[in-house]
Parts: C-alpha cells; structure tokens; sequence
C-alpha cells in the first residue's frame, strides 16, 4: 500500500505567508544560501543558520530526484584585511585556513557540504558584468570610483523586508556620503587603497560592495530564476533586499528567488549572539565540552523561526536525551531498512518543524527500551533523516564517558541519595556499572575506577 506523501510547505518570507512548495523545476530544485564571511572561528549562531539550511536540503533530497545547494564563501571584506593586517598574515592564507575549520565544524554536527562552494573572489568578474548592465540599463551611476545603485529607481525596492524606503532609512544606519544621490542608495563597487586588495575595472582598482557578490553567484550557479533564497533573519535587510533590488534590476526577465526562508537568531543572555557583541561560543568551543550531536539537538529541538537562547543546561539536557535515545538504538536489529516513520517526514514537510519530529522520536524511544525492536529500528532510520545518532551507540557511550561525565553522574546519584531517592542512585550505579565504570563508596566520599 502507498500512502501519497504530504506536500512540503515553507513559510515564504516575501510573501510572509505558508506556501506549497513548487519547485520551478520538478527535475531540478536550486537553493542559494548565505555563507560565512570568514576571518574567525564560526560561532553557534552562525551554525544554527547551516543547519536549517541542512534540514531543508535533507527533506528536498528525499523528495526530489536533483537539488543544487550552493553556500557561498565571502573572502573580500573589510573585516578580513584588518585582521589579516592584525595577525600579520596575508589575506589568502587568513581566509583558507579559516574555511578549512569552517568546514571541520560543520562536518563535526553533520552538516551536509554544498554542491558549490563558490569564493567571492573568484567571481570579480561576474560582478564587474552586473555592475556594467545595472549602469547601462539605468539602475546604477558611477561617482567618485565608487559605483552605487540607484534604489529610487526600483519601484519594487523594500517588498521583500515589507517596509517602506523612508522607513528603512530611519531605521538602519546608512553612511551618508557626498557622492550618493540618494542617503539609500548602496555600494556595488568602491575604489580600493593601494595596501586594501583590489582588482582593476572600468571604474579604477577597488573591490566590490558585499551584496552584489552574492547576486553574481547566485546567477553564474542558479540562473536568473530559482527555487529557494536563505540565510539568518539579520540578512533580510539590507542584504537581501539589495541582493534582490540588483538581481531583478539586471536580469528583468528573472524572478530571483522564488520562495525566502529566514531563521531566527541564536540569542546568548536575551541578545543576538554575535562577534561585535562578544557573546559568542565557537563551535569549537563548544564541541570541546559536549558532544556534537548534543548541540545539533538542541538546536533542532526549536523551530528555526523562533529564537533560542543558548544555556549550557539546555546542552545538557539534549545529551542526556541522547543518551536515552542510543540505549534505545541498542535494541535494534543488525539489518534493518525501516522507512522513516510518516510522523517525522509529516513533521519537516510542515515548514521545517524539527521540534515536532523530535517529540515523535520519544514514543518510538519507549517502545524500543520496552524491548521492540521495530520501534528500535525506526528510531534509526528518522534519526537519520535527521542527521542523528549517526554513531553506534558503543562509540557514543564509550566517547561520552570521560572522566567530567562520570563525576557529574557520581554528583547526580549523591543528591539522588540525600533525597532518599535509592532506585535513582542505584540505576546510576547500575548505568555506569554496565559501561565498565566502578563505584567505591568510602569515608572520604565515592571514588571510581575503570572494570
Ligand atoms: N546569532 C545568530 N543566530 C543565527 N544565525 C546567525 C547569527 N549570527 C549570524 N547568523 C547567520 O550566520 C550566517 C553567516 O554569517 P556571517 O559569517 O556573515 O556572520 P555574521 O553575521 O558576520 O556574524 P556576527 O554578526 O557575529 O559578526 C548568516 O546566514 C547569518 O545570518
Ligand atoms: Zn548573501
């Protein structure tokens, strides 16, 4: 019997409504996300916006027979050269080295790699050909070395941010320059100091604004039209309405992105946790301290367009699920090919509603510790859509059992005592038993030792 499967709908951040998914190519479904900018270590917000890009790509995957996922590396940025300058490093060397640990990390919480990973600076030339177009057909004028776009000039300019252009001017800072007509209009190409990098162009040695670089390799890689524009909600404006405003401006024939998909930030103390503001945790920090599937829960354990506020509770708390979820794992059978359960894929098609498949995974959770080992082998195979407990549950348990891990459970089984609580104590002594970890208690307190 064949059940049709739901249809996928994406809350579309243009039209700020729920929409069926349809692709404008059933053959071929082509995603453009915003990547990193990359000077430092990536931090756990930066990480929530890859893998909400992951799951989506996941769940296109599953459904549709090719998806194109291209994430973009931004390498020329004012914020690179200072800190290339500050390290006395060169700018090439800065900006490899800090991709490679990007791409370290995301592997570490089993983030998919794109398709294409294009670098900016490999596509000077693909901007310099939009900003020539954007000139000829009106769009944009020259001033100064500087080339600027005219945002006047695009009638449709603030639709996707759903403000008005006097609104948007209030509202963010917007450098005020002798040679701009118009306060809003924004930067595509400005001229470069000869110790900033910079490429020669019809407009004098400089390098391009930073959101024309994403128009051009959304272009080269996508075409003038495609399926689904991403990144964190703090790129809605004035990136994206800008990447848009250029896009539509040069290739008017095209739609751009057809469907918008923003997720909402990781806070860290109620505020956006950002570099500027200092209160980021890298990944690598992170993953330092706790396992990295224990992030990648918690972090899909909330719906990508509500905000979350990092706490190293909640870390711990997802690791504790995890270790009730491998125990679970334990009971299945060597060969199983279960589907993925219809709950879970029922679950992601409703705009990416990762909590929801989390919570299905508890009852299958239960059944498989109560000894069903088809509830066991279920348990595996929506995990894995979900990029989750991708170890044998031997290597989770033997990874997680670091001299911290213990303590902590040895911590946990003396307040279960105070608190009269023995069936908790003794299940401890039990559980650390069965992973090869003795208890002595004596005078002094418990001390422990490897069987
Ligand atoms: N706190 C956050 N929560 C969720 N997503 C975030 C957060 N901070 C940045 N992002 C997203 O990370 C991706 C990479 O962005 P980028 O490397 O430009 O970081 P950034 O915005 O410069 O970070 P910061 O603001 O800390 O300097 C973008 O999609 C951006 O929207
Ligand atoms: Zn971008």
């Amino acid at each position: 019997m064949t059940t049709t499967p739901p249809e996928i709908v994406l809350h579309d951040n243009h039209t700020r409504q729920a929409r069926p998914f349809v692709p404008l190519d059933p053959t071929h479904v082509r995603l453009y996300y915003c990547g990193p900018t990359v000077y430092d270590f990536a931090h756990i917000g930066n990480l929530r916006a890859m893998l909400c890009a992951d799951i989506l790509v996941r769940l296109l995957r599953a459904r549709y027979p090719r998806v194109t996922f291209v994430r973009n590396v931004t390498d020329v940025d004012d914020r690179i050269t200072a800190r290339a300058r500050a390290n006395g490093e060169d700018i090439a060397s800065l900006t490899s080295r800090t991709t490679d640990d990007f791409h370290k990390d995301l592997a570490a919480l089993g983030v998919l790699p794109p398709d294409i990973e294009p670098r900016a600076t490999h596509h000077i030339g693909d901007m310099l050909a939009m900003i020539g177009e954007l000139i000829a057909n009106g769009h944009a004028y020259e001033a100064e070395g500087h080339v600027l776009f005219a945002v006047r000039a695009f009638p449709g300019y603030g639709q996707l941010s759903g403000r008005s252009l006097d609104e948007m001017l209030a509202g963010a800072r917007v450098e005020v320059a002798p040679y701009k007509r118009d306060p809003g209009d924004f930067v595509l190409w400005k001229p470069s100091e000869p110790d900033q990098p910079g490429w020669d162009s019809p407009y004098g040695r400089g390098r391009p604004g930073w959101h024309i670089e994403c128009s051009a390799m959304a272009h080269r890689y996508l075409g003038e039209s495609f399926d689904i524009h991403g990144g964190g909600d703090d790129l809605l404006f004035p990136h994206h309405e800008n990447e848009r405003a250029q896009s539509m401006c040069c290739f008017p024939k095209g739609r751009f992105a057809n469907v918008w998909i923003h997720n909402a930030m990781l806070l860290s103390g109620g505020e956006k946790m950002s570099k500027s503001l200092g209160n980021f945790h890298t990944i690598r920090e992170v993953i330092e301290r706790a396992p990295a599937e224990a992030l990648r829960l918690l972090f899909l354990s909330t719906h990508y367009r509500s905000v979350l506020d990092f706490t190293w509770d909640k870390l711990d708390d997802a690791r504790r699920t995890l270790d009730r979820f491998y125990r679970a794992l334990e009971r299945t059978p060597p060969i199983s090919d279960a589907p993925v359960p219809e709950a879970v894929m029922a679950a992601l098609c409703a705009d990416l509603n990762t909590p929801l498949a989390i919570a299905a995974l508890h009852p299958l959770a239960d059944a498989a510790l109560a000894g069903d080992a088809d509830a066991s082998s279920a348990l595996r195979a929506a995990s894995a859509m979900l990029g989750l407990l991708g170890q044998s549950p031997d290597t989770w348990f033997r990874a997680g059992l670091d001299a911290p891990r213990i303590e902590a459970l040895i911590a946990e089984r003396l307040a279960a005592r105070k608190a009269r609580d023995f069936v908790r104590a003794d299940a401890i002594r039990a559980e650390l038993s069965a992973d090869g970890i003795l208890l002595e208690d004596n005078a002094g307190g418990t001390t422990w030792r490897r069987a």
